[in-house]
């Protein structure tokens, strides 16, 4: 049975990088997907941004919505202070498994909580089941038809304080314009505007940051 292009991510950074080390991890995955093969993680160009901030936002609690293969979740949780998590939300069996690999060989297994399933089922379950109050940052990566409605959804279910900072890849492409029209037209959120570029190509994208203004 032929591997996957995940599979063979995976294996590349196994091989390749420096267990423990997500630095590493997150510069292996960008050389395999710049040089061998493209794969769907933020990159290092956005990926600058996302560390950004994360570190300006400092969160205690950080979701993430589309682990892929653990990319993001290592980049993130790598900057996160002593007993901060990231709860990250894979809906893809096969991603999530790989994920996870990932994420243990960087190290950051204590930092991060993959849960499987998808985000309109997840989202609710947050406070009860896995015992958060509010999320201090978000980082949108998923379908991009569901940017919109997780965000009203995190906003009925009481997630978004104060100061909640959301982040959203792919604004532009492959693109969510009603997630800008909605978020930029909402007096409950402060927005800016990344422009970027597509992960490992030169065409035009963006991130944009939501800030809840409560
Ligand atoms: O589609 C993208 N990401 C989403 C993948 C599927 C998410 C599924 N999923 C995960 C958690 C979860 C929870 N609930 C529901 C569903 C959930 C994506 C695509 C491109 C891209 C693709 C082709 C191209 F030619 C150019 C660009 C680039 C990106 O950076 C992307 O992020
Ligand atoms: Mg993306």
């Amino acid at each position: 049975m032929n591997q996957s292009k995940e599979q063979r991510i995976l294996n590349f950074v196994l091989q390749n990088a420096v267990r423990g080390d997500p630095c590493s991890v997150v510069d292996t995955i960008d050389k395999y997907c710049s040089q061998k093969e493209w794969a769907m993680n933020v990159g290092n160009e956005k990926g600058l941004i996302l560390d950004k901030t994360v570190e300006e936002a400092n969160p205690s609690v950080a979701l993430e919505l589309g682990t892929y293969c653990g990319y993001s979740a290592v980049r993130i949780s790598r900057l996160l202070k002593a007993g901060a998590r990231l709860l990250t939300v894979e809906f893809n069996p096969e991603f999530a498994a790989i994920a996870k690999q990932m994420i243990e060989f960087a190290g950051v297994q204590d930092k991060v909580k993959l849960l499987e399933g998808p985000s309109e089922e997840i989202i609710p379950q947050l406070k009860k089941k896995y015992e958060v109050d509010t999320l201090d940052f978000v980082f949108l990566d998923h379908w991009k038809d569901r940017y919109t409605p997780d965000t009203i959804l995190l906003q009925e279910c009481n997630l978004l304080r104060k100061g909640s900072v959301l982040l959203a890849d792919n604004v532009i492409f492959p693109g969510a314009p009603d997630f800008l029209n909605y978020v930029r037209k909402s007096p409950h959120f402060q927005c800016t505007n990344y422009p970027s570029h597509l992960e490992y190509m030169q065409v035009e994208d963006a991130m944009e940051k939501a800030v809840f203004l409560g």
